[in-house]
């Protein structure tokens, strides 16, 4: 990789010079309440590092998946107030992505100063399948920082989306890879080398149909396979049994079924499952077999069984990469899936890596020892991606150069 970096543009000197950072700010909330902050403070560094240096630091950013038009619940207003706390300084936030808001909030930053951009997914051109449309929206972008700006992409959570505001705008400004980005690339790639072994990859979580492509290209690298969480239910349907009202991607389900075969007993699925009556902290709950979730109730955790199995497959491992919680751990009669198999990681000797925002958010949320992991990652689909050996598409790019 031949990428130029936050360093090489420091080194160039930004005094007086706008700089569009895209950063992956997508946190948890609870209303407007941030849950975790971790992804903020990840971004710190790299926007301190320019603003300290006296650049015009221009943030884009989304949160969560809003469709392609803005929605109050996903406004990144409570994200400026907590990159403001952090920073010592108000950090102005348009209104807009590219509108009106937008060109006033940067054309009134100060050197040193920095603002964001409302969540670049409000406008629909930012996630299109149609490049032309992403171009148009990047070139917006880019004309909002002006012709002397510079891009940096330190969004490491988001380089694996082929979206205007991480690839598209790489090619119409002069762009760099963030600290974040490099630090990250720097961990995960240990992982691709030799990894010693057993290596066992651990996956929940909620984004199925995303995770379960990855798994076709994991299953040969890795000794184990372990998923729970959301993830499970495929594959437990997959085996011909009821799921009740369970998250179910149904037609992954024949996917679910080529990968159990080729996968033998390589992958390893919960044998229980805490089932709720309702999506709710104070639902009526029990604890079943994963072959017996009857009509009407969801699974929302792995049962202890199943705890004691994952746990046991992770604790012996050499090198374990987990994403996706067990669990729905935020509502704490379903997070003790997530805390099991977490804690049996920080206990055990292997070099372990916990990616994904949620993920990254459990280890904080539920009290777990930091440092009982060897790399807690930003970003968890852009990891596996990556662990699969894919392109990034927000690295990719980079290489490329501006062309602008
Ligand atoms: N059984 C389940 N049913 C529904 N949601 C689940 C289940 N297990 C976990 N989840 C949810 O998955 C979400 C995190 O998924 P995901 O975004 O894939 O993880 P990460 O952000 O770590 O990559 C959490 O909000 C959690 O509540
Ligand atoms: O939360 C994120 O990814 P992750 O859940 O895989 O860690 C990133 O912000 C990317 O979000 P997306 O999966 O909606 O593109």
């Amino acid at each position: 990789m031949t990428v130029t970096t936050l360093d090489d543009l420091v080194t160039e000197g930004v005094a007086g010079r706008y700089v569009l950072v895209r950063s992956d700010l997508n946190v948890p909330l609870d209303g407007d309440r941030i849950t975790d902050d971790g992804r903020v403070r990840a971004a710190l560094p790299t926007i301190k590092r320019l603003a300290d240096a006296g650049a015009r630091v221009v943030v884009t950013a989304h949160l969560g998946r809003p469709k392609g038009a803005p929605e109050d619940k996903y406004s990144l207003r409570p994200v400026a107030a907590r990159l403001g706390e952090l920073l010592g300084t108000s950090v102005p936030l348009a209104g807009d992505v590219v509108g009106r808001e937008a060109r006033d909030v940067t054309a009134n930053l100060s050197d040193g100063q920095v603002a964001m951009l409302e969540n670049v997914r409000f406008d629909p051109r930012e996630t299109s399948k149609d490049a032309d449309e992403r171009a148009e929206l990047a070139r917006e972008l880019a004309g909002l920082v002006g012709p002397e700006a510079a891009f940096v992409s330190d969004g490491f959570g988001v380089v694996h989306r082929k979206q205007a505001s991480v690839y598209d705008v790489a090619r119409e400004l002069p762009a760099f890879a963030g600290g974040l980005v490099l630090a990250e690339l720097d961990v995960l790639r240990t992982l691709t080398g030799d990894p010693a072994r057993p290596y066992v990859v651990v996956l929940g979580g909620s984004k199925v149909s995303d995770k379960l492509a990855v798994i076709e290209a994991l299953l040969p690298k890795v000794d184990r396979l372990v998923v729970g969480g959301g993830m499970c239910f495929t594959f437990l349907a997959a085996q011909g049994h009821e799921v009740g009202s369970s998250l179910l991607e149904a037609d992954m389900v024949d996917v679910c079924k080529r990968l159990l075969a080729e996968a033998g007993d390589k992958l390893l699925l919960p044998v229980d499952v805490v089932v709720a009556d309702r999506f709710a902290a104070d639902a009526a709950t029990r604890t079943v077999p994963a072959t017996g979730i009857e009509d009407g109730w969801m699974g929302l955790d792995i049962g202890p069984e199943s705890v004691r199995l994952f746990a046991d497959a992770a604790g012996s491992a050499a090198t374990v990469f987990w994403n996706g919680p067990m669990g729905v751990f935020e509502m704490e009669p379903f997070a003790g899936g997530t805390r099991g198999v977490a804690q049996a990681i920080a206990d055990g000797d292997a070099f372990s890596v916990v990616g994904g925002g949620d993920s990254a958010a459990a280890v904080r949320v539920l009290g777990l020892p930091e440092d009982g992991f060897s790399h807690i990652s930003t970003g968890g689909g852009a990891s596996l991606e990556y662990l699969e050996g894919k392109d990034l598409p927000g690295v990719a790019v980079l290489d490329e150069g501006a062309s602008a």
